[in-house]
């Protein structure tokens, strides 16, 4: 499992400065709230300058009242102290509305575009990046990000303002204090740089664990009989539990990392105040310093170290939710190769009521040796057959046909064009496929129907369904078409999930028909009646036929035989059986 995770990350991880990174993020997400952003930066400034009142309160509290006795004055600080919290109130509230909101709609607007950008790559992504890795990507790594917009956005401006005044406050109480309690901070720095760096990687550990977390999870859901069936379940879970573990360790030393920058903070900020209670406790006793000024300086300090504990957090928030962003940026570094040619044929209408052409052509996945040479013909409006054993690939060429995988060399044609010479999405609408797959949505039965062509009436659905005999096993039920098909059309039989999929290509009508062992899941009578149907449709089509059962193939016009990735035999059936061949053979053993 972690070698088919280890494969994913040449495809997916880029990692890039963090200057870059932000500065990308900020330009295609953020830039566009600038008017939000700064109304909560002014709220910000209201909240954080907040407690540089209330420090610098204290001292007339300290001097004028408790000290002079001065009665004027009370009223006049206690009014003071209640508007300034009522500011830092308002502030705050407005300024966490927006930076959230902003933070949401950064991190929604990105998802929005990763998914438009991942349907857009080639198959052959998704079989080299699992879909819980990816989900994990599109919903995990977003999120980290949504925590880095609004708590990282509100800890900077907020504190940072938080900072300035109190730092004004303390400097005008007296600045020689201000320097002693300083006095430690340089000694941070590169202890400040080890921690950033080590967040950075162990999340970005953490973030991949997380991955394979997801994957094994959709694993196990999806594979649950399997697992039942085999007693897997001692070793699902200890699978897992390796998984879970490694998780552990990262994140928890990520955690680690971010939680020993405020404490390093702590150690300063208490010999600071241990330097200063000493050197101005004695200024105080020596009368050149007023008691108010030394409070006002205290509680300032005491305000000061923690808007700076949270400073020296977002460093590590913010490498946190690099690795997360170096993650996504990386999935977007990925490019389709199967894409529009920059000139196009456009007779797509006319080529696809042509013959389909295939000439010397050559696939492998990977290593893997798929098609050697494979050269035939589909003639136009007839039934071809392709038969053959199993891994001799069949499916293969409807996967090439559809621009699904492209050949690494060869030709493949509809009439005399080549078909990357066509616009992707106008040459894919000339097909429909009835595949191996299942192909089903959680959604009604009519919908899944219907996503065959979207643009199709009520009538016409209907009547799809009717020819594919869907209607003969949705009539029984009360919510009839409209019963939810399931996940991936759980709810339904294996043999009512192939007649909705046929009901779709029915509907879809389209030039080329390609049935991949379309009929291969139904009862022999209900077979027979949607092989009369799908006979029927396929009149004035082009219709390639993958079938082991060669009772589906007898009536093409035409029949190639595949072994290893070439055509071995052509002819009809009666022809292939008088040559004593490949086909033969495969007639003997399977009608037997
Ligand atoms: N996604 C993939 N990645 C790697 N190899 C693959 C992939 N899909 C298919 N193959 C390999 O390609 C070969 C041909 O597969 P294909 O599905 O075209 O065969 P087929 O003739 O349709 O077989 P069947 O009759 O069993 O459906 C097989 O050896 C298979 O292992």
């Amino acid at each position: 499992m972690s070698k088919t995770l280890e494969r994913t990350q040449p495809d997916s991880l880029s990692q890039r400065g963090t200057r870059s990174l932000l500065t990308q993020i900020w330009r295609d997400y953020v830039a566009q709230h600038t008017g939000l952003l700064l109304i909560a930066l002014v709220l910000m400034i209201i909240e954080g300058s907040a407690l540089g009142a209330v420090s610098y309160l204290v001292r007339p509290l300290f001097d004028q009242v408790m000290v002079a006795g001065n009665q004027d004055m009370i009223g006049l600080v206690a009014i003071g102290l209640f508007v300034t919290f009522l500011a830092r109130a308002l502030g705050g509230f407005g300024q966490r509305v927006i930076t959230v909101s902003v933070g949401l709609r950064v991190v929604t607007g990105l998802q929005k575009d990763l998914l438009a950008h991942l349907i857009k790559l080639d198959t052959g992504f998704f079989f080299r990046n699992s879909p819980g890795a990816l989900i994990e990507r599109v919903r995990g790594d977003a999120q980290t990000l949504q925590g880095l917009a609004s708590n990282a956005l509100m800890t900077l401006g907020r504190d940072t303002f938080s900072l300035i005044a109190l730092l004004g406050v303390a400097i005008y109480n007296d600045w020689l204090w201000t320097l002693i309690a300083f006095v430690g901070i340089p000694s941070l720095v590169l202890p400040v740089i080890y921690l950033q760096k080590r967040i950075r990687n162990t999340t970005r550990r953490a973030r991949m664990t997380s991955a394979n977390i997801s994957t094994r999870l959709d694993e196990i859901f999806h594979g649950i009989n399997a697992i039942k069936l085999n007693n897997l379940d001692m070793h699902e879970k200890h699978r897992f539990t390796k998984e879970v573990d490694r998780f552990l360790h990262a994140q928890t030393h990520s955690e680690m990392g971010k939680a020993g920058m405020p404490a390093m903070i702590d150690i300063i900020a208490g010999l600071g105040f241990m330097a200063v209670v000493y050197f101005g406790g004695q200024q105080i006793i020596a009368g050149e310093k007023s008691l108010g000024e030394f409070m006002s300086f205290f509680v300032a300090m005491g305000l000061i170290f923690d808007p700076l504990r949270r400073l020296s957090n977002v460093g590590g928030v913010i490498q946190a939710a690099m690795a997360s962003i170096e993650r996504l940026y990386g999935l977007f570094e990925v490019q389709p190769t199967i894409v529009n040619q920059p000139r196009l044929a456009d007779n797509i209408e006319a080529a696809a009521r042509q013959d389909v052409v295939l000439d010397n052509v050559h696939f492998a996945y990977g290593d893997n040796p798929v098609l050697n040479g494979l050269t035939f013909t589909a003639p136009a409006r007839k039934i071809t057959a392709l038969v053959g054993p199993s891994g001799a690939g069949k499916t293969t060429v409807f996967n090439l046909l559809t621009r699904l995988i492209e050949p690494q060399s060869g030709r493949i044609l509809l009439g005399d064009t080549p078909i990357d010479a066509f616009d992707l999405r106008d040459l894919r609408h000339q097909f429909a496929v009835v595949s191996q797959e299942s192909a089903l949505f959680d959604e009604s039965i009519r919908q899944n129907i219907a996503l065959g062509e979207l643009s199709a009436d009520e009538s016409a659905v209907e009547a799809a369904a009717d020819q594919a005999l869907v209607t003969r096993f949705t009539d029984a039920t009360a919510e009839g078409l409209d019963a939810l098909a399931g996940p991936r059309g759980t709810n339904l039989s294996g043999g009512q999930r192939q007649r909705v999929v046929i009901a779709r290509a029915i509907l879809r009508d389209a030039p080329v028909l390609l049935l991949d062992e379309a009929t291969s899941a139904l009862d022999t009578r209900t077979e027979q009646e949607i092989q009369a149907t799908l006979d029927r449709i396929s009149r004035d089509k082009t219709t390639l036929v993958i079938a082991h059962r060669l009772s589906t193939v007898m009536n093409a016009d035409v029949i190639h035989v595949l072994d290893k990735g070439k055509v071995v035999e052509s002819g009809t059936h009666e022809e292939l059986l008088a040559k004593k061949g490949a086909y033969f053979g495969l007639y003997q053993t399977l009608e037997q």
